[in-house]
């Protein structure tokens, strides 16, 4: 089988008279982090949403695993192992760390309707275990947590309550410290280390995007302009290159 876990073909997609996404064309493999980049308002959280099943294109396929697919919904893309962090995070700040690890997915004695509080907190000990997230106690209210704390929770939860293969992240070290992005870059680089997962990261800062990716993309105009490995570019050509699209845009 082939390692390639997603690609766009010709994915075009507008909003009344925007075209938000004009002609995408991108792939990612099991085991790769790609780093999708691009000016405001370039496209990128359309882009993330067509693959997660949020929006449907207007034009183009897209291929999972080599097949053709129609993601009709968020659950249905769900259910298909791809699994997105949005920057909200979907977390209810007043529950312990261990309830929101199984949000919507509560474990319940049946045919009595009692939480099966112990299982759930093994099971969270041991997801957090897994991807390295030290989280000194399942039972402390996530509310209480840092900001980083609270996205490795999150990604956590998204890789492992359903074996996600494909993992889309929106912005997840925008307003952290460098403490706090450390933590989540780390993250993403043991969840590379396993090499069954691919991961596509939306990421304003260069640094930390050449530092944790393999590959990066740069999204302008609706398109992919440009794909290289991570090795072979530099931070300061990523700044020229989206630097250079907003001196054009300003200056017409
Ligand atoms: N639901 C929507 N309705 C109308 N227009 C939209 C909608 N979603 C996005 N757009 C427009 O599509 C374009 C791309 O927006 P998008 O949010 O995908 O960009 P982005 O690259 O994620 O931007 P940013 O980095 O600022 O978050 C913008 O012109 C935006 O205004």
């Amino acid at each position: 089988m082939s390692d390639e876990v997603m690609r766009a073909e010709h994915i075009s997609k507008g909003f009344g008279p925007v075209r938000a996404l004009t002609d995408i064309n991108l792939s990612v493999r099991r085991g790769e982090i790609l780093g999708l980049i691009g000016d405001n308002g370039a496209g990128k959280s359309t882009l993330i949403k067509i693959l997660t099943g949020f929006h449907q294109p207007d034009g183009g396929r897209l291929l999972f695993e080599g097949q053709p697919v129609q993601l009709k919904s968020v659950t249905h893309a769900r259910s298909m192992g791809i699994e997105t962090v949005f920057q909200d995070l979907a977390m209810v700040n007043d529950l312990p760390v261990y309830l929101n690890l199984h949000l919507n997915k509560e474990l319940v004695h049946k045919p009595l309707p009692f939480l099966k509080r112990k299982e759930m907190k093994r099971r969270a000990r041991e997801a957090l275990d897994a991807v390295g997230i030290n989280i000194p106690s399942v039972t402390a209210e996530v509310g209480r947590l840092s900001g980083g704390q609270r996205q490795a929770i999150a990604v956590a939860r998204s890789v492992y309550s359903n074996n996600a293969k494909l993992l889309l992240l929106d912005e997840p070290l925008a307003a952290m410290g460098a403490k706090e992005g450390g933590l989540i870059l780390r993250l993403l680089a043991q969840l590379k280390q396993r090499g069954d997962i691919a991961i596509i990261l939306i990421a304003h800062n260069y640094s930390q995007v050449v530092d944790v990716c393999d590959r990066v993309n740069l999204l302008q105009h609706g398109e992919i302009t440009f794909d290289k490995a991570s090795g072979e570019t530099s931070v300061a050509e990523l700044l020229e290159l989206v630097h250079a699209e907003y001196r054009v845009n300003t200056a017409t």
